[in-house]
C-alpha cells in the first residue's frame, strides 16, 4: 500500500463531557455571521430587522422562534423520525462557549454557508465572534494566513472516520498555530423543501463527511448521493433551486435557518458522532495559558521510515516522562502509488518548515506522525520529550499548545 495511515483515535471514553451547563441554544448562535460577506463566495443577506435572511423570503432568522425543529411550536417536529432508532443522546454538555474564551471582536473563517457545523463550532468556541463563510477549507486558512480574519476553524477528526487527512494536509502547509480545540456532537437530519415527503426523495446532497457518516441510513433509503461543499450549502442549494426530489443532510439549525422540513433525525450510522475542530491563528499564539491549566500540545514528526521502530521510540520519549498521548496518527507513503489515506494518497506530506532561518520552506516527507500530548509545550517534560525525538527524527514542528477541552458541545 502506498499511503497508509493508522491511528489511535479519540473515542468515546476520551470525550466524556465535564460540564453540565445548559443555555438556550438559540442564544448561543447569534446572527453575526450575516453581517459579513463571505471570503470566497458564500455570503448572507441581512434583513431590515437585523436578522439573517437567506435567499429572500425572510421567514426565519437565525434566532427565529417559529421554526424550532426540536423545540416547541414546530409543525415539522411531528413528521420527523429517528432513522437509527434511539439516536438522540442526551449529553450533559454546554452550548454556551468553551473554556471561557470571549470571541467579541474576533473574525473567524469557516468553510461552508451560514448554518454549517463548523460555524456552530466557531460560535461555541468563541462566543460572540463574527463568523466568515468561505467556499473551501483552503480559503478559510488562506484568510487567516493573509490577515483577513483572526482565526480559522478546521474539523480535523471524527469518532466515525478518524483523522481528516485532507485538512491536516492543509494545516501543515501554512504557518499557523493551534490555539483551541473544540469537540462537537454532530447530529444529522434529513431536510427537504416544505411539503416534500420522504418517499419523494431520489437524491441526497451534503458534505462528503456527512454522506459517509450516514452511509447505512442512505443505503436503506435507496437514494443517490451527491457530495457538495458543505452541509448548509446543500440546504441553501435545495432552497434556492426549489429542488423537490432532493434532500440534504444538515443540522436541525440549518433547517430552521433556511426554513426547510426535517424528514428524519439521527441519520448518522453511529449514535456517538463527535467531530473535533481546531481553531487556528497566525503565530505567535495569542493565547496565554494559565500555569495550572490542563494543556495539550500538537506536533508533527517527520522521520526516515523503514520500520515501526520510530513509533516505539516516540512512545517511549513520552511514556518515560509519564506524558499521556491523546492522538497518534502514523502516515507512511512508501512508493508514490495510490492507496488509502485520503487526499494525499500517493503523495508525501507537505509541511511548511518555519524553523530554518530565512523564508519558510515547504518540504516533502513520506513518513510522518501526528502527535497530540498532554502538557504545555513549555513544560520541561514535554520539551525534553521533543528534544529526545529530535535526535532520531528528521524534523519536528510544534503545531500549537492550547487548553485541553474534553467537553463535547451539542447543537441541541
Ligand atoms: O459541512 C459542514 O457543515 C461543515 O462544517 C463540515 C462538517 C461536515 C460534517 C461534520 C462536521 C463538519
Amino acid at each position: 500500500m502506498a499511503y497508509t495511515s493508522s491511528s489511535l483515535h479519540l473515542h468515546k471514553h476520551l470525550l466524556l463531557p465535564k460540564t453540565t451547563r445548559h443555555t438556550n441554544p438559540s442564544s448561543s448562535f447569534v446572527p453575526v455571521a450575516a453581517k459579513i460577506n463571505g471570503v470566497n463566495g458564500h455570503s448572507s443577506k441581512k434583513a431590515p430587522n437585523g436578522k439573517v435572511q437567506i435567499n429572500g423570503d425572510g421567514k426565519k432568522g437565525v434566532s427565529g422562534k417559529g421554526g424550532a425543529v426540536n423545540g416547541s411550536g414546530s409543525g415539522r417536529k411531528a413528521a420527523a423520525q429517528h432513522i437509527n432508532g434511539n439516536d438522540r443522546i442526551h449529553l450533559s454538555v454546554s452550548t454556551g462557549g468553551a473554556g471561557g474564551q470571549d470571541g467579541f471582536g474576533l473574525r473567524v473563517a469557516f468553510q461552508g454557508a451560514p448554518g454549517a457545523y463548523s460555524e456552530f463550532a466557531a460560535k461555541t468556541a468563541l462566543p460572540g465572534c463574527d463568523t466568515v463563510p468561505c467556499r473551501a477549507f483552503a480559503d478559510a486558512l488562506a484568510a487567516v494566513d493573509g490577515g483577513a480574519v483572526d482565526r480559522a476553524i478546521l474539523p480535523v477528526e471524527s469518532t466515525m472516520e478518524g483523522t481528516a487527512l485532507r485538512n491536516y494536509d492543509l494545516l501543515l502547509r501554512h504557518d499557523l498555530v493551534v490555539v483551541q480545540e473544540i469537540n462537537l456532537f454532530v447530529h444529522y437530519c434529513l431536510l427537504a423543501m416544505p411539503g416534500v415527503r420522504a418517499a419523494e426523495v431520489r437524491r441526497v446532497i451534503s458534505h462528503p463527511m456527512a454522506l459517509a457518516h450516514c452511509g447505512r441510513a442512505l443505503a436503506r433509503l435507496g437514494v443517490d448521493r451527491e457530495p457538495v461543499e458543505d452541509t448548509a450549502g446543500a440546504v441553501e442549494m435545495l432552497r434556492s433551486n426549489r429542488m423537490l426530489d432532493t434532500a440534504a443532510i444538515a443540522s436541525p439549525r440549518a433547517a430552521d435557518l433556511y426554513g426547510l422540513d426535517v424528514l428524519a433525525h439521527g441519520l448518522q450510522d453511529e449514535s456517538w458522532n463527535v467531530t473535533r475542530f481546531l481553531l487556528l491563528s497566525k503565530p505567535p499564539s495569542p493565547v496565554t495559558l494559565p500555569m495550572d491549566a490542563d494543556a495539550k500540545t500538537s506536533m508533527v514528526v517527520a522521520h526516515r521510515g523503514g520500520s515501526m521502530m520510530v513509533v516505539l521510540k516516540v512512545l517511549s520519549a513520552f511514556s518515560s516522562r509519564n506524558i499521556n498521548l491523546t492522538k497518534l496518527e502514523v502516515i507512511n507513503n512508501n512508493d508514490g502509488g495510490g492507496g488509502g489515506g485520503g487526499a494525499a494518497a500517493g503523495h508525501p506530506v507537505m509541511i511548511l518548515d518555519t524553523s530554518a532561518r530565512g523564508a519558510p520552506t515547504l518540504r516533502a516527507f513520506p513518513h510522518v506522525l501526528y502527535v497530540d500530548c498532554e502538557g504545555a509545550s513549555h513544560d520541561p517534560r514535554v520539551l525534553d520529550a521533543i528534544k529526545e525525538i529530535e535526535r532520531f527524527a528528521v524534523f519536528v514542528r510544534v503545531l500549537g499548545c492550547y487548553a485541553a477541552d474534553s467537553n463535547v458541545y451539542d447543537l441541541q
